[in-house]
């Protein structure tokens, strides 16, 4: 695995997987433009399928702007970009891939089963499948108890899980989301990275997961780390402790932010 921002990379860690699975997203030499920077800058990585992943890295380095180009919805990306062997936002891939935004978008008038059954409709599973399908996303974010209150009575926690709730219907095969567990207590947290690595495990499903918190990064697989728009590691996370030396991987975050700083200064 290579660790050099613009180096190829596979987020797979020590236990690579079998040749013959494709990466679920592979990026190569991916740049962003907002506005007029470059917020992502050459950016090359694989995702392994039927993991989680961590895209961590301080607030605006770039997270939310990859994910909106993986999800497709990202204008001026240059670049390679494939998501489950297709170029990121081909028409084919709306129902393979689950998004939920920081800024969840469900609707505050509708319970939480209504919200669910209308996004059912507008993703065109079929009519009887959709109450099956809808129970079962309740139930995956333990939401159960709460599938006929109105969304806009529900506390921020619960939000926020209607609206994974509805990034589950359909099994996507790939889950792409934007700081899920941001505003949640400890046990909601821990219940909810359960219920990541049991879509994975179970279902097959990748799942990227952002987040600022480097605690979270122990609960990931492997780990895409970033800084002001570039990568600086793709590995696990015993990987990029090892190699750095370091016991936690905020001391690993820094230590390759210092690597990077003294590569930049050393660049003529
Ligand atoms: N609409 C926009 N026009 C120009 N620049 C933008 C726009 N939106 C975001 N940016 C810039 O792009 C960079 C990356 O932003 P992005 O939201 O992807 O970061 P992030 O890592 O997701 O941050 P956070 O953790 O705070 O959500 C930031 O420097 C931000 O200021």
């Amino acid at each position: 695995m290579n660790n050099s921002p613009a180096g190829r990379t596979t987020a797979t860690g020590s236990s690579p997987p079998p040749a013959a699975q494709a990466p679920a997203v592979r990026a190569a030499g991916l740049s962003v433009v907002r506005g007029s920077r470059t917020v992502i800058d050459d950016l090359s990585f694989d995702v392994a399928p039927a993991t989680v992943t961590g895209l961590l890295g301080p607030s605006g380095c770039g997270k939310s702007t990859l994910m909106r180009a993986i999800v497709g919805t990202q204008a001026k990306v240059d670049g390679t970009l494939e998501v489950l062997g297709r170029p990121a936002g081909s028409k084919s891939l709306r129902a393979r891939v689950g998004y939920v935004t920081q800024n969840p978008s469900v609707y505050g008038d509708l319970t939480a089963r209504q919200n669910l059954d209308y996004y059912a409709a507008v993703l065109g599973i079929p009519r009887r499948e959709r109450a099956g399908q809808v129970t079962r996303a309740l139930g995956d974010v333990d939401l159960l108890s709460h599938a006929e209150s109105l969304t806009g009575n529900l506390s921020g926690g619960q939000h926020s899980r209607v609206s994974l709730a509805v990034a589950l219907l359909g099994s996507p095969e790939l889950l792409v989301l934007d700081e899920p567990t941001v505003g949640l207590d400890p046990v909601l947290r821990r219940d909810l990275w359960n219920l990541f690595h049991r879509l994975a495990a179970e279902r097959g499903t990748t799942l990227l997961i952002s987040s600022h918190v480097m605690d979270e990064a122990d609960r990931c697989q492997n780990l895409l780390l970033m800084r002001a728009g570039r990568l600086l590691a793709a590995d696990s996370p015993d990987a990029l402790r090892a190699r750095t030396h370091t016991g936690s991987i905020e001391d690993a975050f820094l230590h390759l932010v210092d690597a990077a700083r003294e590569a930049e200064r050393a660049t003529p």
